[in-house]
């Protein structure tokens, strides 16, 4: 067994991630951690969370404010799951692999390898371009030879697993007219926002509206790893989990559903935590509560219609960070999640 812990384990990924590791076979759950000051600490996670009553039983642990005490902790297991703001991941994520451990960061904060992009996008200045440039982006179907070899992966955002996982197959096969940006307009549920109450996301506020539009630090993300640029508009939604992305591309001329279809199986078909359709197109109802990214389409007078859904705590955040650690040691990738 290999012994794990969470940091940031009360809020809502870090708390997906809890009850996940609970019960896999692989890693033995040492530890949930919350800031030192947290308003949290020391109370038992089923106290936050009645639905993990019985099932994780465990503490809140404050971490340690010094980098001696936190290097000490960083000693004595051997991964730990950033569930923390970029920044906390930041500064976290370095102290952890000079312990030797592996770091499973779903934060941005090692997510892009260049420091003006977390200046733009992030509003503070990155630190260590080092690890920046050894952090390998755990987008987990595409990047699994090197996550095998990495100590600190960068799992991806929420918007960008979906996105990319709908239209790298087609980019790769070169089966769309990149003169015509893809178009990914994709509605969240509101934990995407995270646990902290704020207004925009308080249950009088929410509707249905876009955010962010041309500006989500999604985008950059997206069009780094994609290596193509896209045009991104997130919603939210008046609804707790789950993302649905709606992509609409330019084929490349003669292209139709038969080649598609081949294309996204031969990249998918051995991938068992995305599900294709052949007809019919994904809902959040059908991927809530799951690891799982669905993926259908259509095409039509030379566009697709590509459509991409997932739930952002799981597939979006922390199934897929299992995933990514299930990959690091080399165990079947669904270990622990289905
Ligand atoms: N929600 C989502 O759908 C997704 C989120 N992500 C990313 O994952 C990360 C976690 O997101 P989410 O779970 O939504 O966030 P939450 O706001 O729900 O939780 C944040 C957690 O971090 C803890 N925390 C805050 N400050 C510190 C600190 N200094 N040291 C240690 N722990 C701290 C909080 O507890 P306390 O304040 O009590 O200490 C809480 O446990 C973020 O980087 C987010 O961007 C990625 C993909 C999807
Ligand atoms: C609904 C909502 O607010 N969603 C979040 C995305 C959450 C996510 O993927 O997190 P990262 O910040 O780690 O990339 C947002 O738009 O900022």
């Amino acid at each position: 067994m290999l012994n794990a812990i969470i940091i940031g384990a009360s809020g809502y990924t870090g708390a997906e991630l809890a009850r996940i590791l609970l019960s896999h076979p692989y890693f033995h759950l040492q530890g949930l951690y919350v800031s030192s000051q947290s308003a949290d600490a020391n109370r038992n996670i089923s106290e936050l969370y009645p639905q993990l009553k019985q099932v994780v039983d465990l503490p809140l642990l404050p971490l340690p404010d010094s980098t001696e005490k936190l290097t000490a902790l960083a000693e004595n297991v051997d991964l730990v799951f950033l569930a923390t703001a970029h920044e906390v991941s930041h500064d976290l994520a370095p102290i952890f692999l000079q312990a030797n451990c592996q770091v499973f960061d779903l934060s941005g904060a090692y997510r892009v390898n260049n420091s003006d992009f977390y200046r733009q996008f992030y509003g503070f200045e990155h630190q260590y371009p080092d690890l920046l440039a050894k952090a390998v982006y755990g987008l987990a179907e595409w990047n699994a030879e090197q996550i095998k070899q990495a100590d600190l992966i960068a799992v991806p955002g929420c918007y960008p697993t979906v996105s990319q996982l709908c239209l790298k197959p087609l980019i790769e096969n070169q089966l769309l007219d990149l003169t015509q940006l893809p178009i990914i307009n994709a509605v969240s549920g509101v934990s995407g926002a995270g646990r902290k109450a704020s207004l925009t996301s308080s249950f009088c506020e929410v509707s249905l509206q876009p955010y962010g539009v041309f500006h989500h630090r999604h985008q950059p993300e997206i069009a780094t790893h994609l290596g193509t640029d896209v045009i991104f508009t997130p919603h939210l939604g008046n609804f707790k989990r789950g993302i649905l992305a709606t992509i609409t591309a330019k084929l490349q001329p003669q292209i139709d559903e038969q080649q598609v279809y081949a294309c996204y199986q031969q990249y998918y078909e051995d991938k068992p935590l995305v599900r294709l359709y052949s007809q019919g197109l994904p809902s959040i109802k059908a991927v809530e509560f799951s690891p799982y990214c669905d993926i259908g389409f259509a095409c039509h007078q030379g566009h697709i219609i590509v459509v991409g859904a997932e739930d952002n705590l799981l597939k979006g955040a922390a199934a897929q960070a299992v995933q990514c650690a299930n990959i690091r040691y080399n165990l079947a990738e669904t270990t622990g999640l289905i």
